[in-house]
């Protein structure tokens, strides 16, 4: 109805809506001027501000003060730190104008007091934050100004009035200006200031949507979605990109804190679209409020939405039980509390409407003025509500779970099911019946960062990880990163990781850190970069929740410290780091050492070819072409690291027998492990680049040792050991001549070789023996090691493939 009373603007509009939270100092003004420069400014920009921070609750505080100089004191605070928020947030000779301002209003509250005009001392917060954010806008060079919505908004018994609002904007807009309007306030019908409740902001701010007819309503607040349950208490909660109207009206009716029954109705049934975003991160897309009247394309939305369940709660309410033919409606007495009231299942021939307990008595005055008689049991009430969804069918458990919790009452339609406990939930019940009735299929959050050569095949194998494990767990790819950009997304789809990360975007430590923060767990960082830069983040990543999966040797190398401070915030946030590709590749060489130390056994050698690159290279070199050629070719066939100097020093296998060493337990460094180089002094300066020149001098050298070799009927291996005898440690890296029937000369090229001696293999060794490098068993060794987090978080996902 209100469509044919709305201005008549012709320029598409769009609102935005900074609550206090988002305006809560200089900072945060900044960052909303950020965000509103990047709109789209062919459209008629339209901005609804609540007040800085806390200012409202100050405010109240100094309406409801009994005392005089109680009052005056906390006046000169809120003035001091309004003050100060105006001078950090704009130059000097702007600040001059609006504290001037501040500071007329302010002395005008005990004047407003005193003739009881209470809300009027109210709207200061959110006319300074106006004001304040009109100016920064101005400072960027917009044609901004602030606009008081009591000039024009008006409601009468808590309802719009469309024309008269409408007419009185029509004579205060301006073309190519942005509009910065007060929330939370307006005028009733007799031109008195008044406050629309708490939340009130959210409502201006879609009654002004209506009003000028915009094809957007952003509400920005501090989380990124509507959830599917509280994300404090529910650490899998799920941030949903879109919701139905009807689900976003149900889950208002039931006390959401994010969308209120006021806030949705001026746009229900109207084209524009509603969107709740974080004005902290607002890279994230946030969530949008399909409308019913589905246009095609919605459609799909729409269906998506219904597989969306959700779970509220509500503490310390109580019960009416109502006669059926009344003439009041539950929504009706929600308008008259401004709290809300929801009208439970029917069960039997009564209403039951149940409402915030502090309000019963109100209520009940009310409807006996209506003469409408109603029971009120008294008692305070839990109350958890679950929005049913078409992917939920069994609720047995949930129902068991929440008896145990001694469940009072149960009221169920076929939209939704709500019980009535006496005390809260714990929030490990709470996590309990997410599962039970949101997701009874968990999701892994995978963040893959390093897109090179084993990058892009373990990318390439996620797609047919996620079929295998999909009956049981979600593999979501949350995040793709290189050393340039990063896709940061809720969900990547695999085929199309090369595209989402090309429209990724320049990131730092910080906002990838804060990224994984808001991931909802379970999560998972796979590094596969040979960065030790990014090693060096693995600290805070743990403290984001995650786990990690190293290919990168960087990390499980730094020195002790650096290392032991990785290991300190595993253990703090119990978290688990899985890095058995960083020695072996694919061979299960750490795990192996784990189980006999876990089963009791003791290691006393490890010894063998732990690369991959030497082996492939001592294997197929021949004396027939310079050396290097080989190298070119072990490269391309994605063996060498990427600068191939680290295999050819012999500092990539130093690293690895550290890791087999630490693995052990001990302290070694990189420097305790003897290094006998195969590069030539002087050539791992600079770049591959400018090494490749000087090739021929490692070419010379290469001939040299393997004719030496041949002439003595040996073969060139570069072998690693490390030894521990009476607790002493010996580690030697080095080239050694080998003959022909020694257990290290018959092997594959390419091929690495475990040697483990111990207490239980003393006599004969345990050898473990297969290709340590390459871009396929790297990926795969990769994938082991994210199976056995997965295996713990369900157990096994599917039986073994039978022998064929
Ligand atoms: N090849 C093998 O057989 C084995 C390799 N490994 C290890 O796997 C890792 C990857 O090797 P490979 O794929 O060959 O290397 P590549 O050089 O082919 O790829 C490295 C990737 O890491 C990215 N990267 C580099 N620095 C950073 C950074 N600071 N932050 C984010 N991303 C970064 C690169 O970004 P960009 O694309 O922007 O350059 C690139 O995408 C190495 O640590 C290697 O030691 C382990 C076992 C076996
Ligand atoms: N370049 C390495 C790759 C595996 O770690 C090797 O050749 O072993």
């Amino acid at each position: 109805m209100q469509a044919q009373l709305k201005t008549q603007q012709h320029a598409p509009a769009q609102v935005h809506k900074f609550g206090g939270s988002s305006l809560a100092d200089a900072q945060r003004f900044a960052a909303v001027a950020d965000i509103l420069q990047q709109q789209n400014h062919h459209q008629a920009l339209w901005v609804v501000v609540s007040a800085p921070g806390d200012t409202t609750d100050a405010l109240l505080n100094i309406t409801a003060a009994t005392e005089t100089q109680a009052r005056d004191i906390a006046l000169a605070a809120l003035q001091a730190e309004l003050t100060a928020l105006v001078q950090q947030a704009l130059t000097a000779d702007a600040a001059v104008l609006v504290i001037k301002q501040l500071q007329q209003w302010l002395a005008a509250v005990p004047d407003a007091l005193a003739k009881q005009q209470h809300n009027d001392v109210l709207a200061i917060g959110e006319r300074l934050s106006a004001l304040l954010l009109s100016e920064v806008l101005k400072q960027r060079g917009f044609n901004a100004a602030a606009l008081d919505a009591r000039d024009f908004l008006r409601l009468k018994q808590h309802q719009p009035d469309w024309t008269a609002s409408a007419a009185l904007l029509t004579g205060l807009t301006q073309a190519e200006r942005i509009h910065v309007v007060t929330g939370y306030i307006a005028r009733d019908d007799k031109g008195r200031s008044i406050t629309l409740g708490r939340n009130g902001s959210d409502y201006s701010a879609t009654l002004l949507g209506a009003l000028v007819n915009a094809t957007e309503v952003t509400i920005w607040t501090d989380v990124k979605a509507i959830y599917s349950a509280d994300p404090r208490k529910v650490k899998a909660a799920l941030p949903y990109s879109q919701v139905s109207w009807q689900q976003a009206c149900q889950l208002a009716q039931l006390g959401n804190p994010v969308l209120h029954a006021r806030t949705l109705s001026p746009l229900t049934g109207t084209a524009t679209a509603l969107l709740v975003r974080s004005s902290y991160q607002p890279q994230h897309a946030g969530c949008r409020v399909v409308q019913q009247d589905t246009a095609a394309q919605e459609c799909a939305a729409q269906e998506k939405a219904q597989q969306q369940g959700f779970i509220t709660e509500l503490d310390n309410v109580t019960l009416l039980t109502l006669h059926q033919d009344i003439s009041v409606s539950a929504a009706q007495l929600t308008l008259e509390l401004q709290q809300p009231v929801i009208e439970l299942p029917q069960q039997g021939d009564n209403l039951c409407w149940l409402l915030p307990a502090v309000c019963a008595e109100q209520a009940l005055d009310y409807l006996a003025g209506l003469n409408i008689h109603a029971v009120w049991d008294t008692q305070r009430y839990y109350a958890l509500a679950w929005l049913k969804s078409d992917a939920v069918a069994h609720t047995d458990t949930a129902e068991q779970l929440l008896q145990q919790q001694g469940v009072l009452h149960r009221y169920e339609s076929t939209q939704q099911l709500i019980w009535l406990l006496a005390a809260p939930l714990p929030d490990d019940a709470l996590e309990q019946l997410h599962r039970c009735l949101i997701q009874p299929q968990p999701v892994l959050q995978i963040v893959v960062a390093g897109t090179g050569n084993v990058g892009a095949e373990f990318l390439a194998m996620l797609g047919a990880q996620q079929q295998r494990f999909d009956a049981k767990l979600k593999l979501n790819l949350a995040a793709v990163v290189n050393s340039r950009r990063a896709a940061l997304s809720d969900s990547i789809a695999v085929s199309n990781w090369q595209a989402a990360l090309a429209a990724g975007v320049a990131w730092n430590a910080q906002q990838l850190a804060a990224y994984l923060q808001a991931l909802p767990a379970p999560k998972v960082l796979v590094d596969i970069t040979p960065s030790r830069e990014f090693a060096t983040l693995y600290p805070a990543v743990i403290a984001a929740g995650c786990d990690i999966i190293s290919a990168n040797k960087q990390g499980v190398t730094l020195p002790g410290t650096e290392y032991q401070q990785i290991k300190r915030a595993l253990a703090q946030y119990q978290r688990q780091w899985l890095s058995n590709t960083t020695c072996g590749a694919g061979i299960p060489v750490q795990r192996t050492l784990q189980e006999l130390l876990s089963a009791g056994d003791s290691i006393d050698e490890v010894s063998g070819i732990f690369s991959g690159t030497l082996s492939w290279l001592l294997c197929q070199y021949d004396g027939s072409k310079p050396f290097s050629e080989f190298v070119l070719q072990a490269q391309q066939a994605g063996l060498t690291e990427p600068d191939p100097r680290d295999d050819l020093s012999g500092k990539d296998v130093q690293r690895k027998l550290l890791v087999l060493a630490r693995e052990l337990g001990l302290t070694l460094e990189l420097d305790d492990i003897a290094l006998e180089p195969l590069l030539p002094a002087g050539l791992e300066q600079d770049s591959w680049q400018q090494f490749w020149p000087q090739r021929a001098t490692l070419d010379d050298v290469l001939a040299q040792l393997f004719a030496t070799a041949k002439a003595a009927g040996k073969v060139l291996r570069y072998v690693a050991s490390l030894k521990l005898e009476q607790g002493k440690v010996c580690a030697t890296v080095a080239l050694k001549q080998v003959s022909a029937d020694h257990a290290l000369a018959a092997i594959a090229p390419c091929d690495n070789v475990f040697v483990i001696r111990s207490l239980w293999y003393c006599d004969n060794p345990l050898v473990l023996k297969g290709p340590g490098a390459g871009r396929v068993v790297t990926a795969g060794g990769l994938h082991a090691d994210l199976a056995q987090l997965i295996h713990q978080l369900i157990g096994p996902a599917t039986l073994p493939a039978p022998l064929t």
